[in-house]
C-alpha cells in the first residue's frame, strides 16, 4: 500500500520548505576526546582547538547554504561551562569554585560540563514535519542524549531554545527528551523520504543493537517507536530499521554517518543496515518514486566513508529543483571516494552538483555538514511564525562573524580546561553573541 492509496486528497497542501537549523559552535570547542566510539573525537583527543576558526567555518558553511538559495536558521551555543550541573553533583561555592573543585576532584566532570557539543544540533532533537502527523502539526522531540555523558546534559536548553523558535503551538508541538533509558540522539538517526518536502514523508529510525562489538549503540528501537506514537505517525508512514553491526563497528556511531535522504533521494552505504534487501524492498514498496543510491564496499569501504564522512554530507533540494550535495573536504582528500563521487554520482544519478565545505574543527570531533544541521520541513507560514532571532541571512552571518572575531578564544589546549581566564572568556564570549543578536539574559 502507498500513501496514495490510504490518503484522502488533500487540498490546498502548503507547499513545504526545508529550513537548516546549524549549531553556531561555541567558545568552549576542544578536543577532550570524550565520545567513545568516535574515532575522530578519539584520535584527536588532547590536540589544541581553534574555537575562532571552527566557528568562522560554520558561519561560512551558513553563507553557502544561502547562496545556494536555502533557507537557513541557527542553534546557539549553550552555557557553558555549565555549573548548574556541577551543582547538582553536590560542588558549592561561587561558579569559579564549583569550577576549580570539580577539575580538582575529577578533570573529567568539568570537561563534560566544557564540551561545545550543542554544535552538532543534528542531534538536538527528531522532527516530523506537518504532512507526517496525526494533528497536521509540526512536531519535536528534544534527545536526552543519554548514552553519552556531556551530551546528556544538552537537553535542557536545547528544549529551552527549541520552545523559543517553535513558539506558535496551533503549528508546532515540542515534546520533552524521553526517559534516559530510552537512549535518542535525534535527527542523526532519522530520515524522511517522500515524492517531495510537501508531501507525506515516510519516517525512517534507524536503532542499534549492543551485541558485544567494542563500540555502544546509541540509538535504541524503543526510543524510535516512541517518537513515532507521541508524534502521532500512521503506521505506513514509519518504519524501523537496525543499523549494521559493522557500521558501528567501523565507527558510524550514529546513521547520518553512513545515510542521508533528501525528499526521494536515498543516498546510503552498502553497508549502513543489517538487513539491506529488506530495508530497501520496504522503502520502494512505501515511497515509489524512491532513487535509491548505494556505495558499494568495493568502491567505498565503511572505513573510506567514516573518514571522509562522505555520508554525512547535506542532500538538499535547490531552487531550480536539482540534488545537490554538499560534501564535507575530507571527500575531495580521499582518492577512493572523490573518483567514485565523480565517475559514477554527479550526473549519473539525481544528483546533480557537488558542494565542497570545510569544517575541518568540527570533522576533528567527528562532526560533519550534516551535524551541524538540523533540517525542518516547513511552509512558508511556519516559517513567518518563528523567533526571527533564530534565523539567519547576510546581515546576520556578519554581525555573528563580528562577534566570533572579538571574542571566541583563538586556541583552548588541553590544560587551559581548567583554567578560570578560559571560564570566564566562555561566558563573555556567549553574553555578546546574545546582546548582538538581541537576547536578554532570562530567555535562555
Ligand atoms: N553528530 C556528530 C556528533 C559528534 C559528537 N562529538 C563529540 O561529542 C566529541 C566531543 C569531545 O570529544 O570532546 C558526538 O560524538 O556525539
Amino acid at each position: 500500500m502507498t500513501f496514495a492509496d490510504c490518503e484522502p486528497p488533500q487540498r490546498s497542501r502548503p507547499v513545504l520548505r526545508e529550513v537548516n537549523f546549524d549549531g553556531l559552535v561555541g567558545p568552549s570547542h576542544n578536543y577532550a576526546g570524550l565520545s567513545f566510539g568516535n574515532v575522530a573525537s578519539a584520535r584527536n583527543a588532547g590536540a589544541e582547538s581553534s574555537p575562532r576558526q571552527a566557528a568562522l567555518q560554520g558561519v561560512r558553511k551558513m553563507r553557502r547554504m544561502l547562496g545556494l538559495g536555502l533557507v537557513q536558521g541557527l542553534l546557539l551555543p549553550h552555557d557553558r561551562p555549565f555549573t548548574p550541573w556541577l551543582r547538582e553533583l553536590g560542588f558549592a561555592g561561587s561558579d569559579d569554585e564549583v569550577c576549580a573543585a570539580a577539575w580538582a576532584n575529577e578533570p573529567a566532570l568539568l570537561a563534560n560540563v566544557v564540551s561545545a557539543s550543542p554544535m552538532w544540533t543534528a542531534n538536538a532533537a527528531t522532527i516530523s514535519p506537518a504532512p507526517d502527523t496525526r494533528d497536521g502539526r509540526c512536531h519535536v522531540t528534544v534527545a536526552n542524549l543519554s548514552s553519552m555523558l556531556h551530551r546528556s546534559i544538552e537537553a535542557r536548553q536545547t528544549a529551552q531554545q527549541l520552545r523559543l523558535i517553535f513558539r506558535d503551538r496551533s503549528l508546532f508541538a515540542v515534546h520533552d527528551a524521553l526517559p534516559a533509558k530510552l537512549t535518542d540522539e535525534g535527527a542523526a538517526n532519522a530520515m524522511r523520504l517522500a515524492a517531495s518536502h510537501s508531501d507525506r514523508g515516510l519516517e525512517i529510525f534507524v536503532y542499534g543493537v549492543d551485541n558485544g562489538g567494542k563500540f555502544p549503540a546509541r540509538q535504541s528501537r524503543l526510543a524510535g517507536e516512541a517518537i513515532a506514537r507521541r508524534h502521532g505517525l500512521s503506521d505506513e508512514g514509519q518504519l524501523h530499521v537496525q543499523q549494521s553491526a559493522a557500521a558501528i563497528e567501523a565507527g558510524a556511531f550514529h546513521n547520518d554517518v553512513v545515510a542521508v535522504a533528501n525528499e526521494n533521494v536515498l543516498f546510503a552505504h552498502a553497508q549502513a543496515f543489517e538487513d539491506r534487501e529488506r530495508v530497501c524492498d520496504s522503502i520502494r514498496r512505501r515511497v515509489p518514486s524512491v532513487q535509491i543510491i548505494e556505495a558499494p564496499a568495493d568502491r567505498v569501504s565503511l572505513a573510506d566513508a567514516v573518514s571522509s564522512y562522505l555520508f554525512n554530507s547535506q542532500l538538499v533540494t535547490l531552487p531550480d529543483g536539482q540534488t545537490a550535495l554538499i560534501v564535507p573536504s575530507e571527500c575531495r582528500e580521499n582518492a577512493a571516494v572523490w573518483a567514485w563521487l565523480n565517475e559514477s554520482i554527479v550526473g549519473q544519478t539525481a544528483i546533480a552538483r557537488i558542494e565542497v565545505i570545510e569544517v575541518r574543527e568540527s570533522m576533528r570531533n567527528g562532526g560533519g555538514p550534516a551535524c551541524l544541521r538540523l533540517r525542518v520541513a516547513m511552509s512558508d507560514a511556519a516559517i513567518a511564525s518563528v523567533d526571527q532571532r533564530f534565523m539567519v541571512d547576510e546581515a546576520a552571518c556578519d554581525r555573528l562573524e563580528r562577534v566570533i572575531e572579538t571574542h571566541w578564544p583563538d586556541r583552548i589546549a588541553a590544560s587551559d580546561l581548567g583554567k578560570s581566564e578560559l571560564w570566564a572568556a566562555c561566558r563573555a564570549a556567549r553574553q555578546a553573541l546574545l546582546a548582538t543578536l538581541g537576547f536578554r539574559d532570562e530567555e535562555l
